[in-house]
């Protein structure tokens, strides 16, 4: 599903060559939950930035679904993103103001859907995260674990094709953090959601099919778990 080959990010600050990426040859399935290990400054979030369409490299191939994403204009990544990509990051970026649903359905609302469609899709998907009795809740009223759900769900309403998570338990205690990781498991076990998350914790490895290991900007190993 995703595939890249050679991948450079080199970053040039004053006279200073950082080379987060130098080299990564990678490739994830369809359906597959995989972990992006290492240690830090090893090139975790940078590799998800590109793959996921946010930055672009230096140099070398992605290719999502054997397209070449590289090739893209500006435009067509924005609208690849939109129509295909989810994310997840660990700050939750949700809407104070807004209350559950209409922070899930925020997109739609913009987009100008339909109401009953949006509003049944973003009831849908809280029945499945399990916080549907929470819909009419401000972002204040939810604990941190609840707020990253609602973030989830809010990615996940319009069926991503690839879920993308940078630390999304970096501001979570181990009982929250739990809580989204068996949330992110049932969603890609039960609707065979791929999902590619950044994590630095050594005990989240039980939670992914496959663990990419970064170190300085290159693959390190990949296991199969
Ligand atoms: N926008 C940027 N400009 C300059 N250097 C950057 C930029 N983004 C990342 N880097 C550098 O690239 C390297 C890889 O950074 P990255 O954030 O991908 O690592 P990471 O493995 O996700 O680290 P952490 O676990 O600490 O979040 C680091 O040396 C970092 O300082």
């Amino acid at each position: 599903m995703i595939t890249t080959d050679g991948l450079k990010k080199y970053y040039t600050m004053g006279d200073v060559e950082v080379r987060a990426l130098n080299g990564v040859s990678i490739q994830i399935e369809k359906g597959e939950f995989v972990g992006l290990m290492g240690p830090s400054g090893s090139g975790k979030s940078t590799l998800l930035h590109m793959i996921g369409l946010l930055d672009r490299p230096t140099s070398g191939g992605i290719f999502i679904d054997d397209k070449d994403v590289n090739s893209l204009s500006d435009e067509q990544r924005t609208m690849f993103r939109l129509n295909k990509l989810g994310y997840v990051f660990q700050d939750y970026a949700l809407i104070p103001e807004l209350t559950v649903l209409e922070n899930v359905c925020l997109c739609s609302m913009v987009r100008g859907e339909d109401i009953l469609d949006y509003t049944t899709k973003g009831m849908n998907i809280l029945n499945i995260i399990g916080l549907s009795e929470r819909t009419g809740h401000l972002q204040r009223e939810l604990s941190g674990g609840q707020q990253q759900r609602v973030a989830i769900a809010r990615a996940m309403v319009s069926r991503p094709d690839i879920l993308f998570a940078d630390e999304p338990c970096a501001n979570l205690d181990s009982v929250n953090s739990r809580m989204v990781l068996d949330l992110c498991k049932k969603i890609n076990t039960e609707m065979n959601q791929t999902i590619v998350m950044v994590s630095h914790e050594d005990w989240h490895r039980e939670y992914f099919d496959k663990v990419i290991y970064l170190k300085d900007g290159v693959v390190d190993s990949i296991i199969e778990m």
